[in-house]
């Protein structure tokens, strides 16, 4: 190796995702020298293959839902999606697969970029096979964050490979919607992908291995969002999943189900949770098993490798796979490599700044379905798994009258869990259209660890759909 080829910063970031990005922003604003390694597109899956290019297929389906109720405004969105516009706009909010604009926003920030596949190969040692062949090796002199994140996982299926089946990826990026698309897994990316491509023309078949939709979350979620994709149309089919599956020279695909009933389909998406991408980043070279998910302690900190400089942020750490909530670390393991690198100590008092609290107590989710899903915090039943005692409040949500001003038809409900010692909000579930934007209220209360006392001061502007903050109050989380 020649000593061009060895180059070296305070801080080596493994994987530009929006945690990569983030971390290394923090580290370049605290004045450390930093270099980011990318294999595949700067930003990420989040912004070429996840949340941008679903949350593009979902918007026109969520809203023309809302506006078809709405006096006045229904004849406007009576026929189908424009699909090809609609699929157009999702190839510009994915940046057409480009990273132009991304690897703009690295220069501007100071920060480095190396475009090539990173792997550890020692302490704060780092090689990387460039995209010309040529290696490059790297020394941190403070840090190394490992921020590869995930990839769908598939299921151990004998013939998988020959099924060529969808992940998530394929199911952002189709350049048509498939006659019938069977979707295996009823988590956040199944019932999201359902509604989707449900509305944009496919025949979709959901096959939840539970008894329900969105098993994590509260059970009304699950229910009336299963309600929506059955009145959309799509086929619906809890307790099993697939036995079996292969597709015929034809193309087509023959899929068995765990109650013996069989399909016939085009495409066939696995959505059945995430995998680490840590198989092949060197983690064997400091005494870490490869492909598992890397553990930390709430600095964002390795915590089986000694000396305080290797992080995993993000996706890779399993903590919450959000693309918030890994910004939200990449902020907290900013802050804490640049007080190591001063040599200073660390705060981690609960809401300190070098400790990710929000991580356990309160990370906030939406899922875009219709309706759509806002959850932050406890459900009843992790509350009740915890051993805390607990008030549970609920409020149908169609009873506001800023919920009928938003669409006459309102049916949604608001669940609060309270702490009844602390007489503080722990968790809070939404489901109703538009409720979105209700979560960063729950997610303050939580944070804030308001008194419900004090909420009531808290007044919501009528007519909005806020307003049901006050009935839950009225209702008993006030004493
Ligand atoms: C369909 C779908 C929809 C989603 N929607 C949302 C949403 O609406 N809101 C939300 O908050 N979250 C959403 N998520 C989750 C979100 O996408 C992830 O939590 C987020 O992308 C994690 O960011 P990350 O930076 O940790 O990982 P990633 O975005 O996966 O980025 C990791 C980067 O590291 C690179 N990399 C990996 N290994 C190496 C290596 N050895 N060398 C160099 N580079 C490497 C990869 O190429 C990649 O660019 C969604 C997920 C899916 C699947
Ligand atoms: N709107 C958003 O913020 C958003 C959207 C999509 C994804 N995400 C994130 O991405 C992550 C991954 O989403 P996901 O839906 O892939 O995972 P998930 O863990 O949410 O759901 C996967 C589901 O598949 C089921 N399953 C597992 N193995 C199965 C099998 N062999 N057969 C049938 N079912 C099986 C599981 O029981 C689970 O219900 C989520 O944790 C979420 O945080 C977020």
């Amino acid at each position: 190796m020649t000593t061009e080829n060895i180059r070296t910063y305070d801080v080596i970031v493994i994987g530009a995702g929006p945690v990569g990005e983030n971390v290394a922003e923090r580290t370049v604003a605290a004045g450390l020298s930093t270099v980011v390694v990318e294999s595949e597109l700067v930003g990420g899956d989040c912004s070429y293959w996840a949340c941008e290019p679903s949350k593009a297929l979902l918007r026109p389906v969520l809203f023309r839902a809302d506006a078809a109720h709405v006096p006045g405004l229904d004849p406007a969105v009576e026929g189908p999606l424009n699909v090809e516009a609609v699929l157009a706009h999702r190839d510009h909010m994915s940046g057409d697969w480009k990273d132009d604009g991304q690897v703009e926003w690295l220069k501007s920030a100071g920060i480095e970029l190396l475009r090539g596949h990173g792997r550890l190969v020692g302490e704060r040692e780092v090689s990387v096979k460039t995209s010309d062949g040529e290696p490059v090796h790297l020394r941190a002199r403070h840090a190394v964050a490992l921020c590869t994140g995930s990839r769908a996982a598939l299921p151990g299926l004998h013939g998988i490979e020959e099924l060529r089946p969808w992940t998530s990826r394929e199911a952002t990026s189709a350049r048509k919607p498939p006659g019938r698309l069977v979707i295996v897994g009823a988590g956040v990316v199944g019932v999201e992908m359902a509604t989707a491509w449900q509305a944009l023309g496919s025949q979709v078949t959901l096959l939840a291995r539970q008894g329900g939709l969105l098993p994590r979350m509260e059970p009304f979620a699950g229910e009336m969002v299963t309600e929506r994709l059955r009145e959309a149309g799509a086929d619906v089919r809890f307790g099993v999943s697939v036995t079996a599956a292969e597709r015929t020279d034809g193309g087509e695909l023959r899929v068995t189900l765990s109650n013996g009933a069989r399909l016939a389909a085009d495409e066939i998406l696995f959505a059945i949770g995430r995998a680490p991408r840590s198989e092949d980043i060197g983690l064997a070279a400091v005494g870490l098993a490869a492909g598992d998910w890397l553990t930390t302690d709430d600095s964002l900190t390795v915590t089986a490798v000694p000396g305080n400089w290797l992080y995993a942020v993000g996706d890779v750490n399993h903590r919450a796979l959000y693309t918030h909530q890994g910004k939200y670390q990449a902020r907290i393991a900013g802050a804490v490599i640049a007080a190591r690198a001063r040599g200073e100590g660390l705060d981690t008092s609960r809401w300190g700044p070098h400790r990710s609290t929000a991580d356990t107590e309160a990370v906030p989710g939406v899922v875009f379905t219709d309706p759509e899903v806002a959850s932050v915090g406890l459900t009843v039943r992790e509350a009740e798994r915890t051993g805390l005692a607990i008030d549970v409040i609920d409020q149908e949500i169609g009873e506001l009258a800023g919920a009928l001003q938003y669409r006459p038809d309102y049916r949604g409900t608001a669940r609060l869990v309270i702490d009844r010692d602390r007489r503080t909000v722990v968790g809070a579930t939404f489901v109703g259209p538009g409720v979105a934007e209700l979560l960063y209220s729950a997610t303050v209360a939580i944070t804030g660890e308001v008194p419900v006392d004090r909420l009531w001061h808290a007044v919501p502007a009528f007519p909005t759909i806020s307003e049901v903050w006050l009935r839950l109050l009225e209702k008993g989380a006030r004493r």
